[in-house]
């Protein structure tokens, strides 16, 4: 697995490379054998060479390879790449332009009622006792609303993210995740409309990276859930973009 994990690092990283002068940034392995997680002003990379890894791990299921590049702060980020690679779908977004799936344009749902929809989420690593009473009693806040329907995840953020972004779910909620779990995604769902706050509504792009990373912080966590923000000027074709992503 770590020479798994290694190989997908070096690739992103020399693709990074290749793309221009920029300082390699964050990988979760990297921060966890002690390498620095902070930000400046110099234009970044953010790589979760394989988000996923439990099923990775277990069965192989879902994996996927996704880089991230900001600018500083994550509210400025320019672009944002995720390949599935079991689906063979690359989620692409540059800032103002637009997210896609495979060339397609991607918009989050249109669905206003929250019974209508479908929530997904995921618990994360953390076994701590208090953190886990705390997922289950907010998980039981969402249930007894009650949404449409909850679903685990796909057991990988950055893909839960997309399918906000494609429309397949109206939300993702997830206590705990890093940076590098949500950096590319979250552009991705942005610019199909959606946004990113933390657990009281406040934009959590800025608290992801503006808090601790910047304070060097070994792990950045925040939680999201993404709704529609209303924006109207995102190409879309609510059809084509569903079967595209199923
Ligand atoms: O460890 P990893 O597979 O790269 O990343 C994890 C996955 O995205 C998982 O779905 C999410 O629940 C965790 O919070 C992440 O840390
Ligand atoms: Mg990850």
């Amino acid at each position: 697995m770590a020479d798994l994990w290694q190989n997908a690092m070096d690739h992103a990283v020399a693709a990074a490379r290749r793309a221009g002068q920029v300082r390699v940034f964050i990988g979760e392995e990297s921060v966890a054998a002690g390498e620095p997680c902070i930000l400046t002003d110099d234009p970044t990379w953010i790589v979760d060479p394989i988000d996923g890894t439990t099923n990775f791990v277990h069965a192989g299921c879902r994996a996927v390879t996704w880089y991230s590049a900001v600018r500083s702060l994550l509210p400025q980020m320019e672009f944002g790449v995720v390949f599935s690679c079991l689906e063979d779908k690359m989620f692409t977004a540059r800032r103002g332009s637009g997210a896609f799936c495979n060339g397609e344009p991607l918009q989050v749902s249109g669905q206003k009622d929250i019974q209508r929809s479908i929530i997904a989420t995921e618990f994360g690593s953390n076994r701590d006792p208090e953190v886990v009473d705390k997922m289950f009693s907010s998980l039981r806040n969402v249930l007894c609303i009650p949404v449409h329907g909850i679903m685990r995840g796909a057991g990988t953020a950055a893909i839960n993210m997309c399918l906000v972004a494609s429309g397949c779910v109206e939300a993702y909620y997830e206590i705990g995740m890093h940076v590098w779990d949500l950096a590319a995604s979250s552009l991705i769902v942005s610019e199909a409309g959606g946004v990113l706050m933390d657990v009281e509504g406040k934009d959590a792009r800025a608290s992801a990276d503006g808090g601790d990373a910047r304070r060097g912080a070994k792990s950045v966590r925040c939680a999201c859930v993404f709704r529609r923000s209303g924006r109207s000027d995102v190409p879309t074709d609510r059809r084509s973009q569903q079967q595209n992503h199923r």
